[in-house]
C-alpha cells in the first residue's frame, strides 16, 4: 500500500508547493485510486452448484449469502454495465475473463445527457445476485472511477467470490447448463445446501420486480413520440432513442398500450429478466397492437421474445444461453441498414430463445440466426404483411459490446418519424444518419 511517505506522495506535495493545484489534484486522484481496496483477505466464501460441485475462494462485496442461478459471460469488459442490466436479476455472473475490477466503478449519477435517463450505467442499482471472478483487481485505475468493485458490491448488498477456477465452473455450466447455486460467506459457508434448499428464480415473474411502476416521459420535446413497454429496460436503450431525437414514454410492462396507442408514432419493447412466458399478458396486448396498428414496433431480447409469442411462435429455455459481446449473427433478410448474408458481431444476455419452425407463422420471417448455435436471433414482419415489426435477440445498443447493428435504432426512429409526418408508408426507409452512430 502507498503510504504518505511513498515517493509518489512526495511528488504530490512538491507539486502543491510549486503552486500547481490542478496537477496536484489529479496526481492525488491517481495515488488514491492505487491504494488497495480495504478488504479482509482472509474472509472465505464458497460457490455451491446444485449439480453437486463446490468452489471455495475469497469473499468480497457484501458479507452475505445468497441463492441464485449461475450463468457465464464471455464479455471481456463492461462488468459495470452487465451488473446493472436488469436482465441479470437473480443471477450470479461468472466472468470468463480472469481479471475483473481493474478499472473500478464510476459515479452512476454522473451522466452528461440532460434528455436521457438519470444514470451513467444501465440502471440505478446492481441487479445481479452476485459475481464470480477468477482474480479480483484490488487496485483500480480509470479517470471516472470513484470506488472499487468490492466497495460498490458491498454498498449494494451484493456478494462476490474471487480466487476460484472460473474455467472449471464455466465448463460445468456449458455441460450442465445454467445451474441453481448458492454463493455462501460467513460461518458454515462450506456446507452444501440440500437439493430442496436451492431457490429457482425461473418460477418468479422477475419482470414485475424491475419494471417501472409509474409512467414517465424522457425528452418530452422530441419530435417523434415513442412508447416503451418496460420489462426491465437497460438505460442505453432509452439513451439510444432519446439521442435520435425521440420522446420516450415508459410504461409498466403490463400496461394496455392499445388504450393510448393513437398518441404514439411507434412502440418499443425492452429487454427484461426471466422466462418470457411470465409475460403472456403483454404478448396478448402486443398481438392486438400488431393486428390493428400499422406503426413501427421494435423489440430487443425479452421484447423480441414477446413479439415472437404474439406472432404465435414458442419460446424455450436454452442450455446455457448466450452472454457476452462476441456473438456472431447471420442476417437472412435486408432491412434498413441490415444486409442479408452479412454476419454482425453482437452483445447478448439471454437464456431463452424463440423456436425455429418451418414454415414461420404467416406474415413473419426469420431475420437473423446465431452463427454459433443456429438459434433464432431476430424475426420481422414480411414485406407482404404491410406491417413494420422487428425483433432482435441481441442488443444493438450494446453497452458494452460492439456497435455493428446500432443503426437499427436509427432506422426505427426514422421510420416512426417518417410515418408520423407523411401519414403513409415510406417509399424508401430513412436510415444511416451519419451523426447517429452511438
Ligand atoms: N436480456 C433479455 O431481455 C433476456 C430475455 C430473457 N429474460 C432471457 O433470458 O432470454
Amino acid at each position: 500500500m502507498l503510504s504518505l511517505r511513498s515517493p509518489l506522495s512526495a511528488v504530490a506535495r512538491n507539486a502543491v508547493k510549486a503552486s500547481r493545484p490542478s496537477f496536484a489534484r489529479s496526481l492525488a486522484t491517481v495515488v488514491a485510486n492505487h491504494i488497495p481496496t480495504p478488504q479482509d483477505p482472509n474472509r472465505p466464501a464458497t460457490l455451491h452448484l446444485k449439480s453437486g460441485e463446490s468452489f471455495s475462494g475469497k469473499a468480497f462485496g457484501a458479507p452475505i449469502s445468497r441463492f441464485g442461478e449461475a450463468v457465464f459471460s464471455t464479455s471481456i469488459t463492461s462488468y459495470t454495465e452487465s451488473m446493472t442490466d436488469p436482465s441479470y436479476r437473480s443471477q450470479f455472473i461468472v466472468f470468463t475473463t480472469p481479471l475483473i475490477g481493474n478499472y473500478g466503478v464510476p459515479d452512476n449519477s454522473a451522466t452528461t445527457e440532460p434528455n436521457g435517463p438519470p444514470v451513467l450505467l444501465e440502471s440505478n442499482g446492481v441487479q445481479c445476485a452476485g459475481v464470480v471472478v477468477g482474480d479480483l483487481a484490488e487496485r483500480y485505475s480509470h479517470y471516472q472511477a470513484v470506488e472499487s468493485l468490492h466497495e460498490w458490491c458491498d454498498r449494494h448488498g451484493v456478494p462476490g467470490i474471487t480466487g476460484v477456477d472460473t474455467r472449471a465452473i464455466t465448463t460445468l455450466l456449458r455441460n450442465n447448463g445454467s445451474t441453481l447455486s448458492k454463493l455462501a460467506t460467513g460461518d458454515g459457508h462450506e456446507v452444501s445446501p440440500s437439493a430442496t434448499e436451492y431457490w429457482d428464480p425461473a418460477v418468479e415473474n422477475l419482470v414485475d420486480q424491475v419494471s417501472t411502476k409509474e409512467i414517465y416521459t424522457l425528452n418530452p420535446e422530441g419530435d417523434v413520440k415513442i412508447a416503451l413497454l418496460d420489462f426491465g429496460a437497460k438505460a442505453n436503450i432509452l439513451r439510444s432513442l432519446t439521442r435520435r431525437g425521440a420522446s420516450v414514454t415508459v410504461f409498466p410492462w403490463n400496461y394496455d398500450f392499445n388504450k393510448v396507442r393513437d398518441q404514439f408514432d411507434g412502440l418499443f419493447l425492452s429487454n427484461g429478466p426471466g422466462d418470457p412466458k411470465h409475460c403472456m399478458e403483454a404478448a396478448l396486448v402486443v398481438r392486438k397492437t400488431i393486428n390493428e396498428w400499422d406503426k413501427p414496433v421494435f423489440g430487443i431480447c425479452m421484447g423480441h421474445q414477446i413479439i415472437g409469442l404474439a406472432a404465435g411462435l414458442d419460446a424455450y429455455r436454452m442450455r446455457f444461453g448466450n452472454r457476452g459481446h462476441n456473438q456472431p449473427v447471420l442476417a437472412l433478410a435486408n432491412s434498413g441498414s441490415i444486409k442479408a448474408g452479412r454476419v454482425y458481431v453482437t452483445s447478448q444476455n439471454h437464456q431463452y430463445a424463440l423456436e425455429l419452425v418451418d414454415p414461420f407463422p404467416k406474415g413473419w420471417e426469420p431475420f437473423f440466426l446465431n452463427a454459433n448455435d443456429a438459434s433464432v436471433e431476430g424475426i420481422k414482419s414480411t414485406e407482404a404483411s404491410g406491417k413494420r415489426v422487428w425483433g432482435v435477440q441481441f442488443h444493438p445498443e450494446s453497452a458494452g459490446g460492439p456497435l455493428d447493428t446500432i443503426h437499427m435504432f436509427t432506422s426505427f426512429v426514422d421510420e416512426c418519424r417518417f410515418l408520423s409526418k407523411a401519414g403513409g408508408a415510406p417509399a424508401v426507409l430513412q436510415m444511416n444518419h451519419p451523426e447517429a452512430h452511438l
